[in-house]
């Protein structure tokens, strides 16, 4: 461990994270921790299901693997278990700034979850929830468990409608139906708040993730049959000249191996350690 680290998240001062260079800015992806139905192996698409807690316990290790990493904005599905892993996530964030969702659904959401103190309002991390960043829906599966739905339909037919680009579960969305809402999404909400220097974190889902990771990598359709993402194993992009660049595996991440990509975001860090010392030798 770096020398007072343990102190990062207890004495920084909530308003202290260091502004970086502005020639590049930062993309986390996480897909959410383990859910209730992932446990059962059941089909889950846009059935609202909570974490199970291995799933609590993989959201607050991927908020540590991404503690020190800067964070302007984070966007959440409409979906419980991607909410309940950001908000976990966020709980180790060094900056120790408060999440807060953003209610614009009416003009009097708006007013009423107005925040008036603008030192407050500094503290905090808005937090956006999009529908469109659901997980894909799975039609007429939904609720089925996969190994006797392999048993029942054949191996190869689930294998497609579950990682093939156009094969499209029986009243449900193909991946390239849910990359239609998902990249757009992204496209015009996401990448105009990374060109504006912004940094944002996504939690999302494995369908919605593996169609924004084929825009972003630019995988083909063959590529993304082979795309699996682990539960609660944060992704980094780097986000510079209108370019991504991937750092980090969906394998797994530490998150030494993150920050040896840049050398912004190791200045980054070493100053948020530097200032701790700083303040514990006062
Ligand atoms: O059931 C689902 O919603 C998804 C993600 O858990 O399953 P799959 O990995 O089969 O796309």
């Amino acid at each position: 461990m770096i020398r007072g680290e343990q102190y990062v998240s207890t004495l920084l001062p909530s308003n202290s994270c260091y502004h970086l260079s502005k020639t590049e800015s930062y993309l986390i992806l996480i897909r959410h921790g383990e859910s209730m139905w992932n446990e059962k192996n059941l089909f889950t698409g846009c059935v609202d299901v909570p974490l199970t807690s291995k799933g609590v316990d993989e959201a607050i290790e991927a908020g540590k693997r991404i503690r020190h990493l800067p964070i302007d904005v984070v966007y959440i599905s409409a979906l419980i278990r991607s909410q309940m892993t950001a908000m976990l996530a966020l709980t180790e964030h060094h900056c120790k700034k408060v999440p807060i969702i953003v209610h614009d659904e009416t003009e009097q959401a708006k007013v009423w979850s107005q925040i008036y103190s603008e030192g407050t309002e500094m503290q905090s991390v808005p937090v956006i929830k999009a529908w469109q960043l659901n997980e894909r829906m799975y039609g007429e599966l939904q609720g089925f468990n996969k190994l006797e739905t392999a048993e029942r339909c054949g191996k190869e037919q689930v294998y497609k409608w579950r990682r093939s680009y156009d094969a499209r579960p029986p009243n449900g969305e193909s991946l390239e139906m849910c990359l239609r809402r998902a990249v757009t999404y992204f496209k015009e909400q996401i990448e105009p708040q990374l060109s504006s220097g912004k940094n944002v974190m996504v939690v999302a889902h494995a369908n919605s993730l593996r169609s924004i990771l084929m825009y972003l990598d630019k995988l083909n359709a063959e590529e993304v049959i082979h795309l699996e993402l682990s539960t609660g194993v944060p992704m980094l992009y780097i986000y510079r000249e209108n370019q991504f660049i991937r750092r980090g595996s969906p394998l797994g991440s530490t998150e030494d191996g993150v920050y040896a990509y840049t050398e912004n975001l190791a200045l980054y860090k070493q100053n948020l350690l530097d200032e701790v010392l700083d303040e514990v030798s006062l």
